[in-house]
């Protein structure tokens, strides 16, 4: 077995190039009931993980954990272990009155509000999605007949502030569409380290709904909120299906 990973636990010896990157660990157990052979490989602190297949292809799935210092613990040790294309299968609020429980926001770019990128490089370099990436969710979600709205997102580091109220306005006002806190560390990160990434967030507080209330009906497994999360590892799985045929075409 290759050295582990100090965090994700995990080596190269997985010889795996796709991930599925939920925040919370009990979403890895969902993502296995949609793989075949799935066998769960580690879990220390945030960091669950494990491995199956889908339609052939390997998918390795791991949890970072809620927030980018964690999420970007994450990002690196799967670069280290040869890891190259990732998609975040997170859960969101939305800011916009159209968004409901269960629908999917595909990011093509995110507002740079967390910490974690901001330790990486300085706000002018771009929190945008992999093209290619974006490309096969599109096309994955019309085979599939997922309906899901694509635009910006803005990632947050704070939950709990006085002035939580009047963020979420003043980024509603200016089209963004959900907030959550991993997306543009994920995707500032995975450019900077030269990986294919993309995030599929599942919304589970409306704009007009209470956050403590929406979490935790999510939390209670909520059917709608549960159907969004169902077609958000669908959608992330298939893509890497298409993924892995384009590639394997080209070579
Ligand atoms: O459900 P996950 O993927 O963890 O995503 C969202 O949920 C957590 C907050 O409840 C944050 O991590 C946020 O980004
Ligand atoms: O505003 C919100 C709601 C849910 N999850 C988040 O990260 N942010």
């Amino acid at each position: 077995m290759g050295s582990l990973q100090p965090h994700i636990r995990l080596g190269n010896d997985l010889n795996v190039t796709y991930a599925v990157l939920p925040g919370d660990p009990k979403r890895v157990e969902r993502v296995m009931e949609f793989l075949d052979s799935p066998k769960e490989l580690a879990f220390n602190r945030e960091y669950r993980s494990a491995i199956g297949f889908y339609k052939g292809v390997k998918i390795l799935v791991v949890s970072t954990g809620i927030g980018g210092p964690s999420l970007g613990i994450a990002v690196e040790e799967l670069n280290n272990i040869g890891v190259t294309a990732l998609i975040r299968i997170g859960s969101c609020g939305a800011l916009q009155p159209h968004l409901k429980i269960g629908d999917l926001v595909i990011a093509s770019g995110a507002v740079r509000n967390d910490g974690a990128s901001l330790a990486y490089i300085e706000k002018g370099y771009p929190a945008v999605s992999n093209p290619e990436l974006l490309f096969f969710i599109k096309i994955a979600a019309e085979r599939l007949q997922i309906s899901h709205h694509f635009g910006i997102v803005r990632s947050h580091d704070s939950f709990y502030t006085d002035n939580e109220g009047n963020i979420d306005k003043f980024w509603s006002k200016r089209n963004v569409l959900a907030s959550d806190m991993e997306t543009a560390p994920l995707l500032v990160i995975s450019a900077l380290r030269s990986l294919q990434a993309a995030s599929i967030l599942n919304v589970v507080v409306s704009a007009s709904g209470d956050l403590h209330e929406g979490i935790n009906d999510y939390v209670d497994g909520e059917r709608n909120a549960e159907h969004g999360e169902k077609n958000e590892i669908l959608l992330a799985l298939e893509t890497f299906a298409l993924l892995d045929k384009v590639k394997n075409e080209r070579d």
